[in-house]
């Protein structure tokens, strides 16, 4: 059973004749990641306010760890609002203070810890962010990507147990997006938080995501796993999440989870009963530790060019392809078998070699190449063969997981950035 971390209960937020939160309930759970979609104007704000104690409901009740967060008084509620901490959208830094004091700052103003302390916790801080380096140089010194992770260090150097992320990633592009959530990933496990990121880039954040909510007209309209997110029906799915730019056009040629459902149903039902079809899958391995040699940003490049070779060389086939994870993707060959198919994986392993990993340029903020080292990257595929109609995909998809082994270790020659 999960433990939640935070509750609402029928929280009522009125501004004047206006009711913006209107009986909204839900949970977050400890140690997980929740993402928050909805529209603009529709109160996302407004819940977080009430969630980091800026704002009291006209009615209902907000839980910390199963306590009426209204009860708590004086220290004990300073106590509580020093849980929280909040990643802000452009990062903002102070350009006039060094990295060290930028994320040294909440420590001087929140707590009483003497300056040998202070040192210690920010180093140890900037070690683990890889940032020791940079402790005496100011913000416009460092790329865009060391700027994140000093505003994430400054956020995370208070130990807080729940950190809000608002629109993390607006404005980036697909490469800069995956990695920015990545690292908010990985730092989760890493330091240990619950994560709350209000963001509308579908479907990036939902690899990283534990639950969604959807908040809509005042309530929450849905709250469940990314899994169960894709299947729901509501007219702000269609309205809303399907008109996002990225949830059309995700990667070339990767349909969306949906899209790709609807596409697998459609086929097979113009197949004959028993005509065999082949699942296959594409991972990168050990993609969190390539994320810790390369960087953030080179390892998505690496994936963005694994999705666009599959989706290149499967698509003449007639196969169809979905991302599934961060660095795994799926595709449905409706007129195979398995022999034939390794026969198919094995020109992609030849694509992959000639146009593919080689190539993977990736460049710094400053639109330079930096060095250009090569890297190996292991990529690996499972296979398996279903019936069509008797077995569902599901089946198949477990079965080709089970089925994994290695295609090859590939070239990548990719300047190393530095999110
Ligand atoms: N202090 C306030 N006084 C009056 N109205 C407010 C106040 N704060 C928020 N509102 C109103 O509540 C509604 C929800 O605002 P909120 O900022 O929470 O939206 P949002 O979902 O975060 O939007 P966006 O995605 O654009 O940031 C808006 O109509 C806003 O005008």
């Amino acid at each position: 059973m999960k433990t939640p971390i935070i509750e609402f209960k029928n929280v009522v937020k009125r501004f004047g004749d206006k009711t913006v939160l209107d009986g909204v309930s839900f949970t977050l759970n400890e140690g997980e990641i929740t993402t928050i979609i909805g529209k603009s104007g529709t109160g996302k704000s407004v819940m977080l306010k009430h969630l980091i104690g800026l704002m009291r409901p006209d009615s209902g009740t907000l839980f910390y760890k199963g306590r009426d967060i209204a009860t708590l008084k004086g220290k004990k509620r300073k106590k509580y609002m020093g849980q929280m901490s909040y990643m802000f959208q452009g990062n903002a830094l102070f350009d006039s203070m060094t990295v060290f004091e930028n994320v040294a700052f909440p420590l001087e103003q929140n707590t009483r810890l003497k300056k040998e302390e202070i040192k210690r916790r920010v180093m140890e801080i900037l070690e683990k962010t890889d940032l020791a380096d940079m402790a005496g140089r100011f913000p416009s010194e460092l790329s865009g990507g060391m700027q994140k992770r000093v505003a994430f260090s400054r956020a995370l150097i208070t130990d807080p147990a729940i950190v809000f992320f608002d629109e993390p990633t607006t404005g980036q592009d697909l490469i800069r997006r995956n990695a920015i959530l990545s690292m908010i990933a990985d730092y989760k496990t890493r330091f240990n938080f619950t994560a709350v990121i209000i963001s509308h880039d579908l479907p990036d954040v939902l690899f990283i995501s534990n639950r969604v909510l959807v908040l809509h007209e005042g309530k929450i309209v849905f709250q469940g796993t990314p899994d169960a997110f894709e299947e729901f029906e509501h007219p702000y799915v269609d309205e809303f999440v399907h008109s996002l730019e990225g949830f059309q056009k995700h990667m070339p040629g990767i349909y969306s989870k949906r899209n790709f459902k609807m596409r697998y149903k459609n086929a097979l039902r113009l197949k004959p009963a028993e005509a065999s079809y082949v699942v296959a899958i594409f991972s990168i391995s050990d993609f969190k530790n390539l994320c810790k040699t390369v960087g953030y940003t080179t390892a998505h490049a690496m994936v963005k060019e694994l999705g666009m070779i599959i989706s290149r060389h499967f698509d003449v086939v007639g196969g169809f392809s979905t991302r599934q994870r961060r660095s795994r993707f799926m595709t449905v060959l409706p007129f195979s078998n398995y022999k034939e198919s390794r026969e198919i994986i094995d020109a992609f392993v030849a694509d992959l070699v000639e146009n593919g990993f080689e190539y993977v340029k990736i460049q710094n903020s400053d639109n330079k190449m930096l060095d250009t080292p090569v890297y190996k990257i292991k990529v690996m595929t499972g296979l398996a063969e279903g019936v069509a109609i008797k077995d569902g995909i599901n089946d198949v998809l477990e079965k080709a997981r089970n089925n994994q082994f290695k295609i090859g270790d590939f070239q990548c020659v990719a300047g190393r950035c530095s999110l």
